[in-house]
C-alpha cells in the first residue's frame, strides 16, 4: 500500500474532545447546547444513523431529543413539530432524517426549519451562505472532507479538485468549499463523456455518487487524494464506498477508508454545527 490512510474515526474522536470542551464551557454558563432530531418511518438504516447521532451528542455533553413518528404521520403534523421546535429555547439544532415518506415534501419541511438551528446546512438560506461566503451553516457530509484534508495539512490553492457527483447534499457543496479554498475545481456527473480523463487531471478526487467501483486505479493520477463519500454494500453485505479502495490505495498518496472514512466525520461535523449554533445564541443572549 502506498498511499496514507485519513482516519475519519481519529479525526473525529479528536475533533469531537474539542466540541466536548466546548459543550462544557457553554453548560457552566447555562446554556446546554441542544440537538433535536427527528425520525419518520421505520427505515432500518435510518434507524442506525439517528442513533449514532444522539450517541455523539451524549458522548459530547449536549442534550439531545429523538423525536420518533410512524410513517403515516401528515406534511402538516412535521410541519407543526418543526415549528414548535423552532420556537423551542433548549434546541439549537433541528435534524429532519432523510428520506422521508414519499407523501411528505421534504424541501418543504427543510425550509421549515429556522436558518439559525437548521445544523444539517440544508435550508437555501444555508446554501446561500456557502455560495456567497457568508457565515451559515456548511452540510456537514462535505464539511468533514474539508476537516480531512485539512487534517493532512493540504494546501487546495491552485490544485486541480475534482467532484464526482453533483447532490445539494454533498457534490454542489463540496465544490464551493474546495472554490473557496482556491482550488481549480471540476463536477463531474452522469452524462460526463470522459470522466477518467477528468480524474487523471486530478490533484484531489471526492467521489459521492452512491456506486460501487465508480474510481479505480486506473483513473488516478499518482499520489493524487482520494475522498470517499460513497456508502454502498458489496455481494457479501458489507459497508463499501464509490472507490475502488483495494486497486486506488496502491496509487493515491492519500485515502479516506469506508467504514471510518467520511461517514464518522459527518456526526462529527453535525455536533460541532449544533455547538456552533449554541455558541452564537449564548453570544446573543
Ligand atoms: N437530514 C439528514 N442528515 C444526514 O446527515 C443524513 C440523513 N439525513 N440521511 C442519511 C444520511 C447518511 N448519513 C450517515 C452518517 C454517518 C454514517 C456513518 O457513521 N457511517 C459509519 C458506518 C456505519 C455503519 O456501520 O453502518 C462509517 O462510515 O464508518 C453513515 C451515514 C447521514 N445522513
Amino acid at each position: 500500500m502506498t498511499a496514507a490512510l485519513i482516519d475519519g474515526n481519529a479525526l473525529s474522536r479528536q475533533l469531537r474532545e474539542e466540541v466536548t470542551h466546548r459543550a462544557a464551557a457553554l453548560r457552566a454558563r447555562g446554556h446546554t447546547p441542544g440537538l433535536a432530531v427527528i425520525l419518520v418511518g421505520d427505515n432500518p438504516a435510518s434507524q442506525v444513523y439517528v442513533r449514532n447521532k444522539v450517541k455523539a451528542c451524549h458522548d459530547t455533553g449536549m442534550h439531545s431529543v429523538l423525536e420518533q413518528y410512524p410513517a403515516t404521520m401528515t406534511e402538516a403534523e412535521l410541519l407543526s413539530r418543526v415549528e414548535a421546535l423552532n420556537h423551542d429555547d433548549s434546541i439549537h439544532g433541528i435534524l429532519v432524517q432523510l428520506p422521508l415518506p414519499d407523501h411528505i415534501d421534504a424541501q418543504k419541511v427543510i425550509e421549515a426549519i429556522s436558518p439559525e438551528k437548521d445544523v444539517d446546512g440544508f435550508h437555501i438560506a444555508s446554501a446561500g451562505a456557502l455560495m456567497t461566503g457568508m457565515p451559515g451553516f456548511w452540510p456537514c457530509t462535505p464539511y468533514g472532507c474539508m476537516k480531512m484534508l485539512e487534517s493532512i495539512n493540504y494546501d487546495l490553492r491552485g490544485k486541480h479538485a475534482v467532484v464526482i457527483g453533483r447532490s445539494n447534499i454533498v457534490g454542489k457543496p463540496m465544490a464551493l468549499m474546495l472554490l473557496q479554498k482556491n482550488a481549480t475545481v471540476t463536477i463531474c456527473h452522469s452524462a460526463t463523456r470522459d470522466l477518467k480523463a477528468q480524474t487523471l487531471q486530478a490533484d484531489v478526487i471526492v467521489a459521492a455518487v452512491g456506486k460501487r467501483n465508480v474510481l479505480t486505479a486506473d483513473m488516478v493520477k499518482p499520489g493524487a487524494v482520494v475522498i470517499d463519500v460513497g456508502m454502498n454494500r458489496n455481494d457479501e453485505g458489507k459497508l463499501c464506498g464509490d472507490v475502488d479502495f483495494a486497486g486506488v490505495k496502491e496509487v493515491a498518496g492519500w485515502i479516506t477508508p469506508v467504514p471510518g472514512g467520511v461517514g464518522p466525520m459527518t456526526i462529527t461535523m453535525l455536533m460541532v454545527n449544533t455547538l456552533e449554533s449554541a455558541e452564537r445564541r449564548a453570544a446573543a443572549a
